[in-house]
């Protein structure tokens, strides 16, 4: 575990949140020019948001570590004197989760507890209404002159932030260890397979994570820039640490849950292919997917268990057809599924009932996530969990952290899984996981 932080809401301590709206200045600069610990969120249908520094910083460990932090952000936001002008410039709260209850500890997760969420002291927001400054305080020195002040020298900053040039080149790898080598994956995999088999369980989700030595450090803009690229369907975020230089981003096309007002968004994301070398091979592989038996199995199983998660919260649901979502590297069976709840949930209840979904866990729950504990010879730490923002309203979007590595600028750690169900082939599911890899690692590799 890092530090302990102090957890710096207590009441009488008052928030001052100030926005004005900016020229546009370049993302990577802004990036570039921010302070640890720095925050991303680019959704689509979303703002692009960057956060610089902590105001504020709220953790939490355990397996309430969910509600602790939904009650230590009301608390946060209860106090606020917020002038934001718009909804897009509001003060958010950015952070994630630890994929298991009892947290990541080992390396190269000492530096992430079970939840942490960052409140920025300066927050940058692209929106389609323009781009937003917000400035932060929290605390008995939170005035709002002081405040108004910190603002204009914001925007006089961001206003003359230097030129960041062209985006540089991947930093290139040097050296590979893998968590997991062949012989090892498939004994994990026969095993879970048995398990299904007897029926002990239906489906688990087995990962990998690979360790990458760089030849450079790795800039986060520039990676982060080329992801935007490649993968503007995608969630792309980033999370740091208050101290040491940990960073951990990605690019995941999975979204676990965006809530807004009474209405909320998820979706099954679960059965996967490659890509063709053609667009009709393509065809034909999307094809087959939708056509495959075991893979419409375990997307079913996705799309069941959120319908089930929800029902209890929804005064109405609706499920989308099921369709093919085609990314860089992979296909996936995807399924997009509504609802209105019934009362005002905070988004952060909507995250703990749905975390794990078995795109990413397995089911029966508990039985997964021993599976996993008993299989993975590493710390998933916080990939494949969630990760997002929240707001005053209980509003927030949470995406699933995959197709995510952790770094520490000169090693990058990347994660990728598969769900194994009674008629996993050991082989193809080790294939589909070097698939899964290549977001990051082509980022990475020259
Ligand atoms: C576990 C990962 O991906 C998940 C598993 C999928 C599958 O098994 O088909 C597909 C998408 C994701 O829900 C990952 O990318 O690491």
């Amino acid at each position: 575990m890092g530090a302990p932080q102090r957890d710096p809401v207590a009441v009488g301590e008052g928030l001052v949140s100030r926005a004005v709206q900016i020229p546009t200045p370049p993302f990577r600069a802004v990036l570039a020019d921010a302070t640890t610990p720095r925050t991303v969120w680019s959704a689509p249908g979303e703002a692009t948001v960057v956060g610089s520094d902590a105001a504020a910083t709220l953790t939490a460990n355990g397996p309430d570590r969910f509600r602790r932090i939904r009650d230590r952000a009301e608390a946060l936001f209860e106090t606020g004197d917020v002038h934001a002008g718009t909804e897009a410039a509001c003060p958010r709260l950015f952070g994630g989760f630890a994929f298991h209850d009892d947290g990541a500890e080992r390396p190269p997760w000492t530096d992430f507890p079970g939840a942490r969420f960052v409140f920025p002291r300066v927050q940058v927001t692209y929106a389609d209404n323009g781009t937003w400054l917000t400035v932060n305080a929290v605390g008995p020195d939170a005035t709002p002159e002081a405040v108004e002040t910190r603002l204009e020298e914001e925007r006089e900053r961001l206003a003359n932030l230097p030129d960041p040039g062209p985006v540089g080149d991947p930093p290139g790898v040097t050296d590979r260890t893998r968590t997991t080598d062949l012989d090892d994956w498939c004994t994990g995999v026969n095993a879970a397979v048995d398990r299904i088999r007897s029926g002990e369980l239906q489906k688990v989700v087995l990962a990998q994570a690979l360790e990458c030595s760089l030849e450079e450090r790795l800039s986060i803009p520039d990676i982060l820039a080329r992801l935007a690229e490649k993968y503007p369907d995608c969630h792309r975020f980033l999370v740091e640490p208050a101290s040491g230089d940990a960073s951990f981003f990605g690019a995941t096309p999975e979204r676990l849950v965006t809530r807004h007002g009474r209405t909320v968004e998820t979706g099954a994301l679960a059965g996967t292919t490659g890509r063709g070398e053609t667009p009709a091979e393509d065809e034909w592989l999307a094809e087959e997917l939708m056509d495959s038996e075991k893979n419409v199995h375990e997307h079913e199983l996705v799309a069941d268990a959120i319908r089930d998660q929800l029902a209890p919260f929804a005064a109405s649901m609706s499920t989308g057809e099921r369709t093919v979502r085609r990314l860089a590297t992979v296909q996936h069976l995807w399924t997009p599924i509504t609802a209105e709840l019934a009362r005002d949930e905070h988004v952060l209840d909507l995250v703990e009932a749905l975390h794990p979904t078995p795109a990413v866990g397995g089911l029966p729950p508990e039985k997964a996530l021993d599976t996993i504990r008993d299989t993975e010879p590493f710390d998933r730490g916080w990939y494949a969990a969630p990760v997002g923002w929240i707001d005053a309203a209980g509003n927030g979007s949470f995406a699933v952290a995959l197709r995510s590595a952790v770094s520490t600028g000169d090693v990058a750690t990347l994660f990728a899984g598969v769900g194994v169900v009674a008629d996993s082939d050991p082989d193809r599911e080790w294939d589909e996981v070097q698939l899964k890899y290549r977001p990051i690692l082509d980022e990475l590799e020259n």
